[in-house]
């Protein structure tokens, strides 16, 4: 009895798979990716035109279903389905309404923050224009924080009631999403009697996923768990309740809990270019460019030790060609057990860049990012040594960020997958993270031994997700699954036909 425009519904789908096809365009859309369904009126215009005029007056119903574009965007669509059968139209209304009621992941209530200031000072409009009627469409409310502050969004989950919402959404970059993340684990802790101060204490997994609404200048994480940085891709993926777990490092200096990171903890080179590129904010996302460039002619290279934990539970390896952040399962090799003998691995040298990836790191930069191997969920962090060289070949590492080559391969760099590291620098931080001999810090210390290796610095900072960390030694200890997003992982691409 169905008539469509171009389509034609089948009982059977929706009865025997929960889904249903569009035969004439061979599409299928399983119920999980359908955002809504509603009935549609059918105008007098539209009814007397064409084709209709000869049917008796049709009943329909519109369904609106996510639909793949390229290079991971993920769009809203819809079809309309039409039938002279009111009763019948109304029966497919109430049993599609009744598959997405049972599809209890998807949120309802959300509380969003917006950092007004973060990327192109883009995030209310991006929120208003871009998510908010599909939030509506979706029949998902919202509580709307638009930041004042720094802080502002993690202070407030410290006192907010959370129970009453499905799930956090921060509109920002990385930063953002850092301090949402420390605002829902801190409060997680806080409300289990965990003190994060603790090192070795066992984290509490946190219940409320976040989204994340990309609208910052690098946005890494977004990009690397969606596999675009797109706010209508994101924002389809909260709205069908899709779920990733994700590994956080616990970062402490001297029994003193400083901060979580997800993605990069980057000291020298990394953690340089951020020190640099925080005075030149007002500049937008063009301050990273410039720090950058300043920071490779600069060519610091910082002394020190690292100490690790090699990751002996996880399957894989940094090394490994395919990238691995595809999928979301946590893949180990064994439970961690502490039976488990701990053998410490100590590393001492000059080296640019110490960085500890979380997961790749992809970004529009480093479009398979620094580790493309790194695995999102696995207990685990891929830590990148990058010993002192040359320019040229710091420049040739570099290239190879943004290019299909393996970055791991030069004598100078080494990769290990970690459970845990620590790191001291050569000289020392004081109790309140400045260096014992300050003039050293204001006016450079030249390597006495080495007076052309460019180590005028004595200490760099270290990059945590884009916030900058003022203790130079650290103790970083990776904690498995600790949060879970509203995202999927990038999935492989669709062929060409599933995109037609
Ligand atoms: C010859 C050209 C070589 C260019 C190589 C570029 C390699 C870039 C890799 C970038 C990895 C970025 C990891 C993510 C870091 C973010 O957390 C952080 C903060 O992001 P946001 O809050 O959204 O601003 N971004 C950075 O630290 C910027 C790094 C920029 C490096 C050029
Ligand atoms: N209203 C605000 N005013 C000033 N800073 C803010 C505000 N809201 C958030 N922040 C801070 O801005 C920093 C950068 O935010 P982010 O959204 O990551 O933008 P970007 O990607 O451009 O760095 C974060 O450290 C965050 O704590
Ligand atoms: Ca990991």
């Amino acid at each position: 009895p169905w008539k469509g425009l171009r389509t034609y519904i089948s009982p059977f789908n929706i009865a025997f798979s929960y889904c249903f096809s569009v035969l004439t365009d061979t599409c299928s859309v399983p119920v999980s990716e359908i955002i809504t369904v509603e009935e549609t009126e059918i105008d007098e215009k539209h009814y007397h035109s064409g084709k209709w005029q000869k049917m008796a007056k049709p009943y329909a119903f519109t369904v609106y279903y996510v639909k793949r574009a390229r290079r991971h965007r993920w769009r809203c669509s819809h079809v309309t389905f039409w039938c002279t059968e009111e009763g019948l139209c109304n029966q497919w209304i109430q049993t599609l309404k009744e598959l997405l009621e049972k599809l209890t992941c998807r949120p309802k209530h959300l509380l969003v923050y917006i950092n007004p200031f973060g990327g192109k000072r883009q995030g209310k409009r991006i929120y208003e224009q871009k998510v908010v009627p599909l939030f509506n469409l979706a029949s998902i409310t919202a509580d709307v924080i638009v930041t004042e502050h720094a802080n502002h969004a993690k202070d407030s989950l410290f006192e907010i009631n959370i129970e009453k919402y499905d799930g956090v959404v921060c509109v920002g970059g990385d930063g953002m999403f850092s301090e949402v993340l420390h605002g829902l684990i801190g409060r997680t802790q806080r409300d289990c009697g965990v003190d994060q101060n603790n090192p070795k204490a066992s984290l509490v997994q946190c219940n409320l996923r976040i989204g994340i609404i990309p609208a910052g200048s690098t946005d890494c994480v977004c990009y690397a768990t969606v596999g675009v940085n797109d706010p209508v891709t994101s924002a389809l993926h909260i709205i069908i309740g899709d779920s990733l777990a994700m590994d956080v490092s616990s970062v402490h200096h001297n029994n003193t809990f400083l901060k979580y990171s997800v993605s990069l903890l980057g000291y020298g080179f990394y953690g340089d270019i951020l020190r640099d590129s925080e005075k030149k904010r007002w500049m937008g996302l063009i301050r990273y460019d410039l720090s950058g460039f300043k920071t490779f002619l600069s060519h610091h290279c910082y002394e020190g030790t690292v100490a690790f934990l090699p990751a002996q539970h996880t399957v894989g390896s940094p090394r490994d060609k395919k990238s691995s952040f595809h999928g979301a399962e946590c893949r180990q090799k064994k439970r961690l057990g502490s039976e488990e003998v701990e053998e410490w691995k100590v590393i001492q040298g000059k080296f640019l860049a110490i960085n500890a990836a979380n997961m790749s790191c992809a970004c529009p930069r480093s479009p398979k990012g620094l580790s493309p191997a790194a695995h999102l969920a696995d207990g685990s962090s891929d830590l990148i040594l990058v010993r002192k060289c040359s320019r040229l070949n710091f420049l040739r590492y570099l290239i190879r960020h943004t290019n299909q080559d393996d970055q791991f391969d030069f004598a100078f760099v080494e990769v290990y997958r970690v459970r845990k590291f620590q790191f001291t620098s050569k000289h020392v931080d004081d109790e309140d993270g400045d260096l014992k001999d300050l003039g050293k810090k204001r006016f450079g210390q030249i390597c006495s031994d080495h007076p052309a290796c460019c180590c005028s610095l004595p200490n760099s900072t270290w990059n945590c997700d884009g916030e900058i960390l003022n203790n130079s030694a650290i103790e970083v200890r990776v904690h498995c699954q600790l949060l879970q997003l509203f995202a999927r992982g990038i999935e492989e691409t669709p062929t060409q036909e599933a995109l037609s």
